[in-house]
């Protein structure tokens, strides 16, 4: 198989926010953070609240909070994102990079119709006459499932479902056929039908365009159903990365086999995750201070050097990466480490 060319690296990501007096300490909530992602290539987010994925995805399309302070690396075909002004961004947006959120009305704007908002899409990026873009626009309803699109487009978003909304941003997202759908929790708010008809949409658009994805995720049958690869991140940190089938079919990571584990058999997409990882994450100050693994204090294999030294990634096998210093003494089906109603 012939490799596939890098669309986006990010390398030793780092985004913290000031805290102490005057602001000058500051806590991170994502650390050293690397990956790539290929043209076409699918890659899944995926942590327990907090972990930092939502972050992550907006500093990536230079939508950070304002207070976030950051470092290391974002290329996107070369060019450096990290630190670029928003007119740095202009040439991307829409065209090559375009933002499906959670919440739909984040995006619409409630005062233009769902048809104006797509043609001024269309327009945004290529020199074409109102009729031609009004065109796009219907086509792109059409194309996304939404029945009568041509009288559809005159709607407001809130005559819309939410279902019908999230479809719209999906059109909206990829009409001008983007190289890179970053996606934020994109059916979170949905009903759980409904959810598995957008997510199997955005799949179908996103190989008919050849466009790569960003999943950002909490859904484990999310990531193995429409992931190529996944990257677990706990307390800002990489805890485990590569090929979907490796990590989530053998977990080297204790952590990943944790949200294994609480995964309830056989249910739908979506449904709650069974308690089997005692306590909670650390606050963003617990992990700044901890000089050991941030998981350690959840963690039953957990022994000396988790509680002094924080793990860093290493490779073991190819493009699969496990920050966990007894990654060695991880069973071969490591979700029997964790139990219904917490381990320990
Ligand atoms: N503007 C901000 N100021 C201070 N802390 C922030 C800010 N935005 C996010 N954080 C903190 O950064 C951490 C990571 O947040 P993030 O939203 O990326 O988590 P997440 O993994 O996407 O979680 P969720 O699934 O709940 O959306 C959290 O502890 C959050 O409180």
């Amino acid at each position: 198989m012939t490799q596939r060319p890098t669309l986006l690296s990010v390398t030793d990501l780092r985004v913290g926010f000031p805290d102490g007096p005057k602001g000058r300490e500051t806590l991170h909530a994502v650390r050293d953070v690397s990956f790539d992602l290929a043209e076409g290539e699918v890659l899944a987010l995926v942590g327990e609240s907090g972990a930092g994925k939502s972050l992550t995805a907006r500093v990536l399309l230079g939508m950070a909070p304002p207070a976030a302070r950051t470092s290391g690396s974002v290329r996107f075909r070369g060019r450096e994102l990290l630190g670029a002004s928003r007119s740095g961004y202009a040439g991307l947006w829409g065209r090559h990079v375009a933002f499906v959120p959670q919440d739909a009305l984040s995006v619409l704007s409630p005062v233009h119709t769902v048809g104006d908002q797509l043609a001024a899409a269309v327009r945004s990026v290529r020199r074409t006459g109102r009729a031609e873009a009004r065109a796009a626009a219907v086509a792109a309803l059409d194309r996304v499932g939404i029945a009568d699109a041509a009288r559809r487009a005159g709607a407001y978003p809130h005559e819309f479902s939410g279902g019908m909304r999230q479809r719209a941003v999906i059109a909206m997202a990829m009409i001008n056929e983007p190289d890179l759908v970053v996606a934020d929790e994109p059916t979170t708010a949905l009903d759980p039908d409904v959810q598995e008809q957008v997510l199997g949409l955005l799949a179908s658009l996103r190989e008919t365009t050849g466009a790569a994805l960003l999943l950002v995720t909490h859904d484990l049958d999310v990531v193995a159903r429409h992931a190529d690869r996944v990257l677990v991140l706990y307390a800002g940190e990489t805890a485990e990365h590569g090929p979907v089938e490796r990590v989530l079919g053998r977990p080297r990571a204790p952590y990943t086999a944790g949200l294994l584990a609480s995964l309830p058999p056989g249910e739908p997409t979506g449904s709650r995750l069974l308690p089997v990882i005692n306590g909670s994450p650390p606050t963003l100050r617990e992990a700044s201070s901890s000089p050991g693994c941030a998981f350690a204090p959840r963690c039953p294999l957990a022994a000396d050097p988790c509680r002094t030294r924080r793990p860093t990634p290493s490779e073991v096998d190819a493009g699969h990466l496990v920050s966990c210093h007894r990654l060695t003494d991880v069973p071969d089906v490591p979700t029997c480490l964790f139990q219904p109603g917490g381990n320990g």
